[in-house]
């Protein structure tokens, strides 16, 4: 018989638990799972007197619903998958405009660009383009059956499970043969926004290396995020190959970040007056919004414009992404803390290690984190609901723990428990909402718990939050970095905008901003990794 995740308990846990690990429970996760991953709108569905499953659309546009009661279902939904991963191109407002050989190739690496006022050089015969038509697999496992792990239903039956057909593909990153803008036309900038990640100022270099390489030379860098557009004290940067060519040794960013900012109309006429035709967004699901928005304002106002986005958070919170970059960095930098916490503990009579790490809206980085050190003994993240009190409770378990062996380790993320801790209605400047501390919850709860039950604990409280983020990207993420950037001044050259870059299957796409950024992606509760997670720990379930 299958057990789910969710219900793996140790021997500390012989209480009574939910019945959860019911087919039922587990379909409509799945359910759930699917459409959200997928991102098929907010969907509502119900049986109907004909016994089909309705589907009710919550949006204002039904452009995302699908109608299960139509015996075409299968391909309407393939059919509107690709439409809806086509990514926006210049021709949909420029139908005319010109395309030139592409002056990216191996052989001219600098190439000169007064040399091209009477025609681009003749391409050399080089295989390293990518065809407007190659496209890569979203889903590349092929489930036989929708029991089978990581299998998500396109149905509310659950009945079709052959996701790994062509039809879910997205476009292919990289250099295309033909290009859209001149390059000694190309005025580019660069902006980060939002909080700093490992990799900004990797990201950085190698779009400034990639744009030199096409020939651009007017390159800029917009100060302190979207702010920069607006604050007339804050000019804008030159960047060139010389300023940027050791910037990936430090962490942060040499452009700097910032949250709020001016209004998108504000930021386009800004670009129009300088001249910006080429925008490069780093930042994450906020940053993107406005990336986002900048594209369409730029169509609005008939402006040739690249808008092309890189993906930034440590969070990995980003739909349909293997990966963000910055996040291998931050797993392993929270090692660190993590092992301090694990031998404060391990050190003290009765010891008891709480680390918060990052992580608004998803636990990834906590999971992996737990994952790698193995030192964890609990793991709680926002996907997850728990009790801090009562007979399942987390301070239950750290009360056997400590009976059992002698100390413990708490690795908490930021946005978990947050029905726990006092509500704020407080805002940052781009209105994220400013969270209530479950690491300092915790802590007190903890130390309090243990005085009443009249047992020692020695509760040390470790919050590395900022040491994680701010430090340089470590190698995997540094090439990470340097694909995205290099990808990015590609699909501008090769004229998409409203786009940006990632990593799907360990191959480099472009996805329409919309498809990414609909909502934060989560730790899937029923998957394996979390269970895996679970297995490392030993925790039951804390409610
Ligand atoms: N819906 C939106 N439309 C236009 N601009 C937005 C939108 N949401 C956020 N922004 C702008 O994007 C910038 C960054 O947003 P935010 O502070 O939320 O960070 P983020 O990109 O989500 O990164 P992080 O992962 O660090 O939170 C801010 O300048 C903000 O004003
Ligand atoms: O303190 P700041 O700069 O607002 O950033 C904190 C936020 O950054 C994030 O890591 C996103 O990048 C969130 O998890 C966190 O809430
Ligand atoms: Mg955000």
């Amino acid at each position: 018989m299958e057990t789910l995740s969710h219900t793996i308990t140790t021997s500390a846990s012989a209480k009574p638990r939910l019945p959860r690990n019911d087919n039922v429970h587990r379909r409509l996760l799945r359910f759930r799972h699917g459409f959200s991953s997928l991102n098929l709108g907010t969907l509502r569905s119900q049986r109907s007197s004909s016994g089909f499953f309705k589907v009710e659309c919550s949006q204002q546009s039904s452009k995302n619903c699908i109608d299960f009661t139509d015996p075409d279902w299968k391909s309407k939904f393939q059919q509107d998958f690709e439409r809806r991963f086509n990514i926006p191109h210049i021709t949909d407002t420029f139908p005319d405009a010109h395309l030139f050989p592409s002056t990216f190739c191996l052989r001219m690496r600098t190439p000169v660009t007064e040399d091209f006022a009477e025609g681009y050089p003749s391409d050399e015969e080089w295989h390293g383009y990518i065809n407007n038509n190659d496209r890569v697999l979203l889903k590349v496992i092929h489930y036989s059956s929708p029991t089978s792990a990581g299998a998500e239903c396109i149905d509310p039956n659950c009945t079709w499970v052959e996701q790994c057909t062509y039809h879910l593909r997205v476009h292919r990153a990289g250099p295309r043969e033909k290009i859209y803008f001149k390059p000694e036309e190309v005025k580019a900038a660069i902006v980060t926004c939002g909080g700093l990640c490992p990799g900004l100022n990797d990201v950085i270099r190698q779009i400034v290396i990639t744009l030199e390489i096409y020939g651009v030379k007017n390159i800029v860098g917009i100060p302190f995020g979207y702010r920069g557009f607006s604050d007339k004290g804050l000019a804008e940067m030159p960047l060139l190959r010389k300023v940027v060519q050791n910037i990936h040794l430090s962490g942060g960013s040499l452009l700097g970040v910032s949250r709020g900012g001016p209004s998108v109309s504000d930021i386009v006429s800004s670009m129009e007056e300088r001249g910006i035709n080429m925008l490069f967004v780093l930042g994450g699901n906020g940053t993107h919004a406005g990336a986002n928005a900048i594209h369409d304002e730029c169509r609005k106002r008939k402006l040739k414009v690249a808008v092309v986005g890189v993906p930034k958070t440590i969070d990995n919170d980003i739909l349909l992404m293997d990966k963000t970059f910055g996040f291998d960095t931050a797993v392993e930098e929270a090692q660190r803390a993590i092992n301090s916490a694990y031998i404060e503990a391990h050190s003290a009579y009765h010891g008891i290690g709480v680390v918060k790490l990052m992580g608004r809206s998803s636990g990834f980085i906590a999971m992996q984190s737990s994952l790698a050190s193995g030192q964890v003994d609990i793991c709680l993240i926002p996907e997850v609901p728990f009790n801090l009190h009562g007979p399942h409770g987390v301070l239950r378990h750290l009360k056997y723990l400590i009976e059992t062996k002698g100390s413990a380790v708490v690795c908490v993320a930021e946005g978990a428990g947050q029905n726990l801790v006092e509500k704020t209605n407080a805002t940052d400047a781009s209105g994220n909402i400013v969270l209530g501390d479950i690491g300092v919850r915790i802590q007190q709860e903890t130390k309090k718990y243990f005085k009443e039950i009249g047992i020692p604990a020695d509760v040390k409280y470790i919050d590395p939050t900022y040491m994680i983020r701010a430090c340089r990207a470590n190698a995997s993420d540094g090439i990470l970095c340097t694909v995205l950037g290099q990808n990015a001044v590609h699909g501008a050259f090769a004229g998409y905008s409203g786009i940006t870059v990632g990593i799907c299957n360990t191959h480099y796409v472009y996805f329409p901003i919309p498809e990414v950024i609909s909502h934060p992606r989560e730790v899937d509760p029923n998957s394996r990794m979390w269970h895996r997670c679970l297995t490392s720990t030993g925790q039951p379930d804390f409610i």
